[in-house]
């Protein structure tokens, strides 16, 4: 619609009648003014923009953890749209030569939803500083903006991207991922003072199967273990966090990390090896909790290496009367005194505090050489829920191991092999040791437990030599 001469002319004087007006007005008028003009702006251009936009953040608000929509909307996107953008990355993805194409940094792609036009358009990461140095108090918080999606609809689709599109588009993420799921071992490091995961495809050899140990312990294992999978319901009837702690003790050698690696095969459960020497803190330990997924086996292995310090905090006498508060650290025991920061309730609200509560089916491993240097309080039950005893190979572990390696299940030499595992303990690692092929020649079953009867001779030798002679243990006992 074009102006009439007139109309321009009365509009440019009652410009100059404003501009006039606007000079003679006091200062501060000025500045309610401009905040005035400043707020209606946006809202004037929102009202007359057809169009409306939803980020997507690669973090979320408080930058503690990931943003799964963020990874539903990149598989999705990459399963839907990528052909029609110029701009694409390439990555190796997890399984073995698994090319991982994904949109490019300021790439945009259109998709169509019941006959809706949405626009996605990766942003990269940017800064948030403009001008002066911003100081923030707040946990996580940097100056850089995460990277984020951003889809534009017009209005008249907003119900339909709320209703439909996007749970849609987490549908389609939970479905391909399901289709697609690759088992991962992360682990964690720590960079510029911050701790993170990283990952590795996870496929352990082990299963329970040929875990050589008692029959019907390890049948008890595995009911428990799928009873706990499928237990969702019965955790939130009873309100509890949907999470089981299992203690793994037993001589170094005697299967603890090979059970982690059946556990994770048997309920298909990624492996969280968590090292928390290189932990600078609680708070660091809870982000890296948090980082977790669900369905996840979270393990700690060794941890009587982690002293146990009990330190009572008191001020003075009446105060240590008043108060029997104690302050628990654990310090770390690889003698870098500037890591141990983790304390013991950090570590127990990690297991079953208000924080272990977020996420679900999870299990906690902890795997030690000596059950009783633990604080109880860690591993007390409820907390640790189960404890399994992994022992020395006797007999019918050994039938296992011989299955397993030599695929026998009898031979003239298991009288005396169960005979000699009965007097001298003997690891489960050894045994297999013993059973495994030498050089390219595959051994015989012959020669393998000829060699293994040898072996057990041996150690029983040196067992009896090292031990005092019985008449000076008498003395000793009358003494
Ligand atoms: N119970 C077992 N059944 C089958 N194989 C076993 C068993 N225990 C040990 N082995 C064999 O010994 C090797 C070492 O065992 P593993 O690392 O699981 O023992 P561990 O108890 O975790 O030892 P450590 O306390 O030193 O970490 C395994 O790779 C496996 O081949």
């Amino acid at each position: 619609m074009a102006l009439s001469v007139d109309k321009w002319v009365g509009f440019g004087s009652a410009m100059a009648g404003f501009g006039l007006l606007w000079s003679r007005m006091p200062e501060h008028v000025h500045d309610e003014a401009r905040y005035i003009i400043s707020s209606l702006v946006p809202m004037l251009m929102s009202y007359f923009n057809p169009y409306q936009q939803i980020s997507i953040s690669e973090l979320d608000a408080e930058r503690f953890r990931r943003n799964e929509m963020f990874d539903a909307v990149s598989i999705y996107l990459r399963s839907t749209c990528l052909d029609v953008a110029s701009k694409l990355k390439a990555e190796l993805g997890n399984k073995k030569d698994d090319l991982l194409i994904s949109l490019d940094d300021n790439q945009g792609v259109v998709d169509n939803f019941d006959g809706a036009r949405m626009w996605w358009r990766l942003c990269p990461k940017s800064s948030k500083k403009r001008g002066g140095t911003i100081i923030s108090l707040l946990p996580g918080d940097s100056d850089e903006q995460p990277r984020c999606y951003r889809l534009v609809f017009h209005k008249r689709h907003r119900k339909l991207v709320l209703d439909s599109y996007l749970p849609s588009v987490i549908r389609q993420w939970r479905e391909l991922i399901a289709k697609n799921r690759q088992r991962l071992l992360f682990t964690n490091y720590s960079r510029e003072g911050k701790s993170h995961w990283i990952n590795v495809p996870y496929n352990p050899p082990a299963t329970f199967d040929m875990l050589a140990m008692d029959h019907s312990k390890k049948d008890e294992v595995m009911e428990d273990l799928k009873a706990f999978s499928k237990a969702k319901e019965y955790h939130s009837k009873v309100g509890k966090a949907w999470k089981r702690g299992y203690l793994l003790h037993g001589p170094p050698g005697t299967g603890k990390s090979t059970m982690i690696g059946a556990m994770a095969n048997l309920l298909d459960y990624d492996v969280y090896d968590l090292d928390l020497t290189s932990i600078k803190d609680n708070a660091e330990l809870r982000k890296l909790f948090l980082d977790t997924r669900d369905k996840s086996i979270i393990v700690i292995e060794e941890i009587d290496a982690i002293e146990v310090e009990l330190t009572a905090k008191r001020h003075g006498k009446e105060a240590a009367e008043e108060n029997s508060d104690k302050h628990l650290v654990i310090k770390l025991s690889d003698n870098n005194k500037d890591n141990g920061k983790v304390t013991l309730s950090g570590l127990l609200s990690f297991v079953d505090g208000l924080w272990s509560a977020c996420g679900s089916e999870r299990i906690f491993v902890f795997t030690t050489n000596h059950v009783d240097r633990l604080d109880p309080t860690l591993i007390r039950r409820g907390r640790m829920d189960r404890h399994i005893e992994m022992s020395y190979c006797r007999f019918e572990a050994f039938k296992m191991l011989a299955k397993s390696y030599l695929d026998i299940t009898n031979h003239s030499l298991f009288g005396e092999i169960g005979q000699l595992l009965d007097e001298i303990d003997t690891t489960p690692a050894d045994l297999a040791d013993n059973l495994m092929p030498r050089g390219k020649r595959r051994r015989e079953a012959d020669d393998c437990l000829a060699g293994l009867v040898e072996t057990l001779e041996k150690n029983k030798a040196k067992m009896k030599s090292a031990a005092p002679p019985m008449d000076s243990m008498e003395e000793a006992k009358e003494e």
